[in-house]
């Protein structure tokens, strides 16, 4: 069976609705990229065709010294949202981002005080495709005690994953699997949810689930210039998986546009 994320978009624009009344501005979103793959190619053409239909004037720009403009689009008054595509080019690190970026213009939560607070429990902006993963897992079962496995262990997915889901008030239990662990099948079998994140075409088959099972998929893989997931179509005949593409990537490019929104609206409160 195939889970439907088509409400937990409608009310991201619920929420856009109500913020557009206090943003009586088109905001800005500024995404830098170096030599992008394919993967951030899809995902900068679901940014221009979401940024038309939800309002928001998107700038997609080149970058050849990323530290540079950064700094640049951190004090453009005009710009309300910073995004930087990865895979980075050779010669930056996540870490260097971290460090440069405007926290108020995070809209991705990459930011050390943005991570920090995540930590901390308290959230300002945190990872799109983190909360997309949450949201979607909370709005198909109640987390509270479940086991969650996650395969992949991602500044972006994995990483943050694991910490918004074991929080205070959500309380599953989380394991974090990667490329070293040992008896990976056998561990993913008995997740009551698994979350793949490891950005391999159909790696998750059969073998790595029991019927019943919450699978999502957050891959986002082109093979022959067709987007496939890390999990096998054929797992949701046993669970309930989310659709790749109209799954995961879908709801994370809601949530990216709203945070926008939310960046220009934190930045009027400041004036
Ligand atoms: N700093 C950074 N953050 C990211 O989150 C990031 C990144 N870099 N680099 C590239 C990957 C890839 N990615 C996608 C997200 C959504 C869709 C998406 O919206 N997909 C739609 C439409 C796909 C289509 O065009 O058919 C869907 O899955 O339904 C695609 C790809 C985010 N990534």
């Amino acid at each position: 069976m195939l889970i439907e994320v088509k409400k937990i978009i409608d009310e991201i624009k619920v929420e856009v609705s109500s913020l557009k009344e206090k943003v009586l501005y088109e905001p800005k979103l500024v995404s830098l990229v170096v030599e992008p793959d394919e993967s951030t190619k899809s995902y900068l053409n679901s940014q221009k065709r979401n940024a038309k239909k939800y309002g928001i004037n998107l700038e997609i720009v080149e970058s050849s010294d990323l530290i540079n403009d950064l700094r640049k689009y951190n004090e453009d008054d005009d710009t309300d949202a910073i995004f930087v595509a990865r895979p980075l080019k050779k010669g930056y690190t996540e870490l260097d981002i971290a460090k440069h970026i405007n926290p108020e213009k995070d809209v991705e939560g990459v930011s050390l005080h943005n991570i920090g607070s995540m930590f901390y429990e308290k959230e300002l902006f945190v990872p799109c495709t983190a909360e997309a993963v949450v949201k979607i897992i909370e709005d198909t079962t109640d987390v509270k005690g479940k086991n969650i496995v996650i395969l992949g262990r991602s500044t972006t997915v994995g990483k943050p994953a694991a910490m918004m889901l074991q929080r205070h008030g959500r309380d599953a239990t989380v394991t974090v699997t990667h490329t070293k662990t040992k008896n990976l099948k056998e561990i993913s079998k008995e997740a009551d949810i698994l979350v793949a994140a490891i950005g391999k075409a159909n790696f998750v088959d059969r073998s790595f689930v029991k019927e019943g099972m919450i699978v999502i998929d957050v891959g986002i893989n082109v093979v022959d210039g067709k987007i496939v997931g890390d999990v096998d179509k054929d797992v949701s005949e046993i669970c309930q998986l989310t659709p790749v593409p109209g799954g995961v990537g879908s709801v994370t490019t809601a949530i990216l546009m709203r945070n926008v929104f939310r960046a220009a609206n934190n930045k009027k409160g400041d004036l």
